[in-house]
């Protein structure tokens, strides 16, 4: 069984919600799955970390990046970067912010580049949009992230409101995903 970490930061819950959606994907594709709050790490995690056979990274998107604890993950993931402890692992990405777009992408693109550093494959939503004029807010993907997930939670809306439940689908079917190329990629490994 395929061995997968979220490891995400949330500041206010909503990004956690999301991370909760994608944890009950990967489990409902039947991998292994762990959530893994980047303020919780110790060395036990670093080592879950290197163990893992894949790896999705969450940040809400603040100031068109990823939050400041994300990033002293990452910048943190340079010991195990030295090693290339993390080569060969699949990774992926989500975030989730107040504005439909708001800069998402910046957030999606720091991610990739970290998975480059680290010499991993990267995964994307494998996905089609919900764009036509029929499409409605609660369709699946109908914030339309391509090279990760991404969601949208309204400024004033609590965790419980927010992201909305057609976004929270979306992230239960890209961790299923993220679980069904995993499982290739290491059954192609042999
Ligand atoms: C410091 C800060 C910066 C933010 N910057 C952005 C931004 O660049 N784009 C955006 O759409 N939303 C932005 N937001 C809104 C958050 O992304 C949004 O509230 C998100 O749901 C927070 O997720 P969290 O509850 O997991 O922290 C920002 C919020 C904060 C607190």
């Amino acid at each position: 069984m395929s061995k997968i970490v979220i490891v995400y930061h949330s500041g206010y819950g909503h990004t956690k919600k999301v991370a909760e959606a994608v944890h009950a994907g990967v489990l409902e594709a039947g991998a292994d799955a762990k959530l893994m709050p980047v303020g919780e790490i110790d060395d036990a995690a670093w080592d879950e970390l290197a163990a893992a056979d894949a790896l999705i990274f969450g940040a809400p998107t603040y100031m068109g990046g990823p939050s400041a604890d994300f990033k002293k993950f990452a910048d943190a993931s340079s010991k195990p970067w030295f090693g290339q402890a993390w080569k060969d692992k699949i990774a992926a990405g989500f975030t989730n912010s107040a504005t439909m777009n708001g800069d998402k992408f910046s957030t999606i693109q720091y991610f990739v580049t970290l998975a480059m550093q680290h010499s991993m494959i990267w995964a994307g939503t494998g996905m089609m949009p919900a764009n036509t004029k029929a499409a409605t807010r609660n369709d699946l993907n109908f914030v339309g992230g391509f090279t990760g997930l991404l969601t949208q939670s309204a400024a004033d809306a609590s965790p419980d409101e927010a992201p909305p439940p057609g976004d929270l689908e979306t992230a239960r079917a890209f961790g299923a995903r993220i679980a069904a190329v995993t499982a290739r990629w290491i059954a192609a490994r042999g």
